[in-house]
Order: C-alpha cells, then sequence, then structure tokens
C-alpha cells in the first residue's frame, strides 16, 4: 500500500499540525509492508520505492526462542541467552518496524505518521522502548535511543541511508567487547542478529553500537555524545591496570590494520615474506580473542589466513585454516560450506591456489 502525504492518517499525532515534514515534499511518500500479521511502515524517497519490490514473499517469524528479555542492572533491559549459543549461530531474525530517511529533515511527524500505520500492538511496545535522549519530544527520542542504520538497495549513497526501528534487537545493550553482530538484507528485509563467538546460558547478548577498537577513553566520549549514555560494559569498567593494557592492545590492533596490504599486493610482492601477512592476521586474531573483539573481523583474518596458504600452495595449512574457516559459518550458509568442502577435499579447485607462486614480481 503507498500513501502520499494528501491521505495522511491523524489517528495518532501528538503534534501541532503545522509542524514541517519530509510527507509533505511531494518526493517521499509511506509505504506499508505486510510480513504475516506484522506490518512494516516506511517513509520512503520516490527514488527508493521503485528500487523495492511491493511485497515481499517471505515472512520471519523468530520462533527460536534462543534469548529473552530481562533487567540489566543499571542499563534497563537485555537480552540474554536462554541456553548455550555457539559461535556463528543465528539468535534472531527480525522485520523493521519502522523506517525512515537518513536525513536529518524527517520530524515527529514523519514519526507519528508511520506509527499510525502499524498495528497498536507494536505501537504500544515502541512506545515503551527506552529513552535516553534528553529531548522534549518522546517520540523522537525513542527513535534516536533505538535506531540502527541501514542501507536499502539504491545507487546514490545518500538516499539508500535509512534509520530502522526492530522491536526485539532494540532491547540488545552495547558492549566494547561484544558477543553478536547483526546484518541487514534488503533482498529479504531482515536483519539477522548472529553470535560471534560461544555465548553462555544466561550470558547477557550485546552488540556494538560505535567502533570499538578505540581506546577506552574514545569510546565512553562517543556513547556520551551520541547516545547519551555511560558505558557499563566489562571492558569499560576493568580495573585501572587492565584498562591500560586493553587501550595499548586495541591500539595495536588499529596499527596492524594500517600495516595490512591487499592479498593481490602481497602475491605480487619480491620485498614482503611469504609469512608475512600471515603473521599480522595472527596476530590481529589474538588481539581480537583477548580483547573480546572478534566480530566478523575475526572470520575475516581466518579467510585471508586460508587464502596465504592456498596461495603458497601449502595443502597442510590451507586445509587447517580452511576448516576453521568453515566452522564459522552459519549451518544455513549450506552452498558457501560446500565449496569451503570441496576446497578441503582437493585444494587445487581453490581459485587463487600457488598464486604468490607464480604472481612474485608481477607489476601490478
Ligand atoms: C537500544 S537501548 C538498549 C535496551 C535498553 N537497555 C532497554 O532497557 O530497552 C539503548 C539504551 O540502553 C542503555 N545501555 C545500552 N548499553 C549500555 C551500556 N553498555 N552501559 C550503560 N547503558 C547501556 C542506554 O540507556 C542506552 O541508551
Amino acid at each position: 500500500m503507498t500513501k502520499t502525504h494528501r491521505r495522511r492518517s491523524s489517528r495518532f499525532s501528538y503534534l501541532p499540525k503545522d509542524h514541517p515534514t519530509l510527507l509533505s515534499r511531494a518526493l517521499y511518500v509511506t509505504q506499508i509492508f505486510h510480513f504475516g500479521d506484522f506490518k512494516c511502515a516506511t517513509l520512503l524517497h520516490e527514488g527508493v520505492k521503485k528500487c523495492l519490490p511491493r511485497v515481499f514473499n517471505q515472512t520471519y517469524r523468530d520462533r527460536l526462542a534462543k534469548f529473552e528479555t530481562r533487567h540489566a542492572r543499571s542499563k534497563g533491559l537485555g537480552m540474554f541467552a536462554r541456553c548455550g549459543i555457539p559461535a556463528g549461530s543465528i539468535i534472531l531474525v527480525e522485520h523493521p518496524l519502522l523506517i525512515m530517511p537518513r536525513t536529518s529533515s524527517a520530524t515527529v511527524s514523519d514519526i507519528s505518521c508511520l506509527l499510525s500505520e502499524v498495528h497498536p500492538k507494536e505501537r504500544t511496545e515502541f512506545m515503551n522502548l527506552a529513552n535516553s535522549q534528553p529531548l522534549e519530544d518522546p517520540l523522537k527520542a525513542i527513535m534516536q535511543t533505538n535506531r540502527l542504520l541501514i542501507d536499502l538497495p539504491v545507487d546514490d549513497p545518500e538516499l539508500a541511508a535509512h534509520h530502522a526501528v526492530f522491536l526485539k534487537i532494540s532491547r540488545c545493550n552495547h558492549s566494547c567487547s561484544p558477543n553478536a553482530h547483526w546484518k541487514w538484507d534488503s533482498a529479504s528485509f531482515t536483519l539477522t542478529l548472529e553470535a560471534v563467538r560461544d555465548i553462555g546460558p544466561s550470558e547477557e547478548i550485546t552488540i556494538q553500537y560505535i567502533d570499538s577498537s578505540v581506546d577506552r577513553q574514545q569510546r565512553l566520549d562517543r556513547l556520551r555524545s551520541w547516545y547519551n549514555f555511560d558505558c557499563l560494559c566489562p571492558s569499560c569498567t576493568l580495573p585501572r591496570k587492565s584498562i591500560i593494557h586493553s587501550d595499548f592492545a586495541r591500539e595495536e590492533l588499529s596499527h596492524l590494520t594500517e600495516l595490512m596490504v591487499s592479498f593481490e599486493a602481497w602475491c605480487a610482492s619480491e620485498e614482503l615474506s611469504d609469512d608475512y601477512m600471515i603473521r599480522m592476521h595472527q596476530r590481529a586474531l589474538e588481539l581480537r580473542e583477548a580483547e573480546g573483539l572478534q566480530l566478523f573481523e575475526s572470520r575475516k583474518h581466518i579467510d585471508a589466513i586460508a587464502m596465504c596458504y592456498g596461495a603458497l600452495g601449502d595443502v597442510a595449512m590451507f586445509r587447517y585454516w580452511t576448516k576453521k574457516a568453515r566452522s564459522l559459518r552459519a549451518p544455513s550458509y549450506v552452498g558457501g560450506c560446500v565449496v569451503l568442502d570441496q576446497w578441503m577435499m582437493d585444494p587445487r579447485r581453490f581459485p587463487v591456489w600457488g598464486w604468490r607462486n607464480s604472481r612474485r614480481g608481477d607489476v601490478l
């Protein structure tokens, strides 16, 4: 269902009627997507709307019940594992309730209009979400506290960037050593939350709201100025001596990232040693594990090490690291796992097998 501003609903509005809205500009329309009995209300630029299907075929209903929502001390509510969740498993798949352009001109009236389109139960759930912003209007404050940044599939990056609010993941607190990571898929209009390391029964499930690879002071400053809270995660509440150690480790991690070169450049380089990239990625893995910063980057380091051994034509080490890479893939990643299995059986089928040996000295 697509609506223009002329057909705006006034069933749910907190605002003076003359408040300027994006909807009052002809280029923006509201569109409601139905996922079974769940409604997702979106405010879309015409250019974005054209790129989206009118309906999505699949509906995801989360019946996995791998987590529960309960009090997380001074952090308010939080998500907690009901059972052990192995690294790489899916914790939650969820459709958004609201989607709005990231542009700063989206207003309280725009939020109010979208909320008038969703089911009353979900509207109430939205109104009960956390609000930690010192803003006068609760709608804007709730939106700012809980929104995630997603991209919709359009070429123009300005138009692609949107804010979305999801009811379940909104209860997930931040940690500077998070044990879960979310990703957005615009083809299915879903967010998937995955464990990045093993999560124990009753352990709190956390994500990162900011890039946590910087030192503690920078993290605290960013969380305070962007999200208006003082971080109480395990990494920020360590004793002083351990914080100094952790700050050094995160600084080394950033430095390593700067020293890394592309796979192609390493294959062609005569100056860099055979184990240059492997040592870098192994050290980065060690630091990530010590700091609880596995995220998807750990998987990237493991993939990169497997690729390096493949490029060196080292059968045993290639198999060892490819097996590790495979163990971190979600079981749902069927196609990818089949390919990894084929490479382990016959490493010569790996597309860049022996590349470094044959390309060393190539001019890129
Ligand atoms: C998206 S909500 C997360 C769920 C929220 N705790 C609730 O009760 O619904 C974000 C808010 O939770 C709190 N929060 C999240 N992570 C925190 C942390 N590491 N330390 C302190 N407060 C945190 C802050 O108040 C923040 O604005």
